[in-house]
């Protein structure tokens, strides 16, 4: 019933999202990725850029639109999982720490890859706090939480021990949580089950996911202007323009995504484009 009042209440900044004229409001107007497409987006991405580098750029991503979302909520846990999404929150944490935050991370089991031990060296040296489990009182230090703890690798599985307590935790709190791709236990194709996670902002990665569809929280931003042309084209998406240097778009106040293309015909090339 809840996620239903919300939706109600989140209707009116949602519909950017979809075709708006007409009576059919359901169809959307940007591309909405398959969890199939989604992970060959990833696999693409990795031919051409190793993963710390793809988490370096993400995680920046998502710290950004993090402090854009939150400018005064200033005590952020960041709960990583053991694959790529809890790299990402690694990261986040790290530049949010940079960015004047109060970060504590919860990270209950570790990747113990070269390139994730390396990240959790770079937080020692940003002194922030890595903890093994949640603290029973979390709730009263805590402000804001990013859910970087499954992303596209949730499809396929109902979260295991430590994972389905934490996320049970966020899910019965009042404090805002930010999911990072994919809110953590949502189904990438699906969406959520009647007890899932119900975050307030959801930060997508180079193109939202099906399950976005069901996101009806406060922002959803869109990260991953660093992803290639070449491969955009190759699974079929176009992200609208990012503003300025931004690293992120939010996708909830734009009018109309597909707009973007349309404009950018208008406006004449410079000439030293084709040195
Ligand atoms: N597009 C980009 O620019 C980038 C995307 N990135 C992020 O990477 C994740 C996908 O990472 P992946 O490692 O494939 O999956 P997960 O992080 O979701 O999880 C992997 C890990 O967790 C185990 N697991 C999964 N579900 C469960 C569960 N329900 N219970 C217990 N354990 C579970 C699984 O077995 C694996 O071991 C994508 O969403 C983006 O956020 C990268 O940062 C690079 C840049
Ligand atoms: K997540």
């Amino acid at each position: 019933m809840a996620r239903v009042m919300t939706a109600l209440s989140n209707l009116a900044t949602n519909t950017v999202q979809l075709v708006g004229l007409g009576s059919d409001t359901s169809v959307p107007k940007m591309k909405y990725l398959s969890h199939e497409e989604a992970v060959g987006v990833d696999e693409a991405l990795f031919e051409h850029f190793s993963l710390d580098c793809l988490m370096e750029l993400a995680g920046l991503s998502v710290a950004s639109s993090v402090g854009d979302a939150y400018p005064f909520h200033k005590r952020v846990l960041v709960v990583c999982g053991p694959g790529n999404n809890g790299g990402q929150g690694l990261v986040t944490a790290r530049h949010l720490m940079a960015f004047g935050y109060y970060v504590r991370v919860v990270y209950p089991k570790k990747n113990e890859t070269p390139a994730f031990q390396a990240l959790l060296r770079q937080l020692d040296l940003m002194r922030v706090p890595v903890l093994p489990t949640l603290p029973d009182a979390w709730e009263d230090v805590t402000d804001l939480v990013v859910d970087a703890i499954f992303g596209l690798s949730s499809a396929s599985k109902k979260p295991g021990a430590p994972f389905d307590m934490i996320i049970a935790k966020l899910a019965a709190s009042a404090i805002p949580v930010v999911s990072v791709d994919v809110p953590s236990g949502w189904d990438v194709d699906e969406g959520p089950e009647d007890s899932s996670l119900e975050p307030e902002v959801l930060v997508s990665l180079t193109a939202p996911k099906k399950c976005a569809l069901k996101f009806y929280g406060q922002s959803h931003y869109l990260v991953g202007r660093y992803v290639p042309p070449a491969i955009q084209e190759k699974f079929g998406f176009k992200p609208p323009d990012f503003p300025g240097t931004s690293q992120f778009v939010r996708l909830d106040v734009l009018d109309d995504p597909n707009e973007d293309e349309a404009d950018s015909e208008d406006e004449p090339e410079p000439e030293f484009y084709y040195f």
